[in-house]
């Protein structure tokens, strides 16, 4: 495992798990902003993203409501590349793509404003469990004729069937949920 997300790791580790109708989500400062997510890990996250994307050949990141604001924040900071959030409130603007959002848990309404035709974008975001999320935003990314240069996720499910994401997606760190605690991959 890449040292510099070892904190990352232990804390994950600790994580409690919560019953979501039977989805087992576990909640950690990186996905949830509780507890309390440590400068030191979400700086960690921004370094593990650029060592593995080329920034200089992104115009945009690109990060969902609400958990991926903080990375795509970090990130943005890190780069002085610009942040879009895609937001779950409509603003009406004729340019606006809405989508469906799906997770294992939920669903709701997408709305991207702010990315033009050839936009070079990084889509960012906390964790892909269905994918859902992700091939929602990207369904909006194509619809407005960005160019998606790379997905990352900080954490990838591996216990979650997410057979129906057709895009390549980069994970910092893979975990699954077990026996209630999580489990980080090597
Ligand atoms: O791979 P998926 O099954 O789509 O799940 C991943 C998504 O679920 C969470 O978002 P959620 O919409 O629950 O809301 P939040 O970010 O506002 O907490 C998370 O932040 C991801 O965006
Ligand atoms: N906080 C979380 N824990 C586990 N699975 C998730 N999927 C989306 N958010 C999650």
């Amino acid at each position: 495992m890449d040292p510099t997300l070892e904190p990352l790791a232990r804390s994950l580790r600790q994580a409690p798990v919560v019953d979501r109708d039977g989805y087992e989500y576990f909640v950690h400062g990186v996905t949830d902003g509780i507890p309390p997510l440590e400068p030191a890990v979400l700086c960690a996250v921004a370094d593990g993203i650029r060592e593995r994307v080329d920034l200089e050949s992104v115009d945009k990141i690109v990060a969902p409501e609400a958990m991926g604001i903080h990375h795509g924040t970090a990130l943005s900071i890190a780069t002085d590349v610009p942040l879009v959030v895609v937001r779950k409130r409509s603003y009406g603007f004729p340019e606006e793509v809405a989508v469906h959002q799906e997770t294992s848990y939920g669903e709701s309404e997408l709305y991207l404003n702010g990315v033009d035709a050839g936009d070079r974008v990084l889509l960012v975001d906390d964790v892909l469990s269905s994918g859902g999320t992700i091939e929602a935003v990207c369904d909006a990314l194509e619809a407005v004729e960005a160019e998606l240069v790379d997905i990352v996720v900080v954490l990838r499910r591996v216990d979650v069937d997410h057979a129906d994401v057709s895009r390549d997606v980069t994970s910092l760190l893979d975990v699954r949920v077990r026996d209630g605690q999580v489990d980080v991959l090597e």
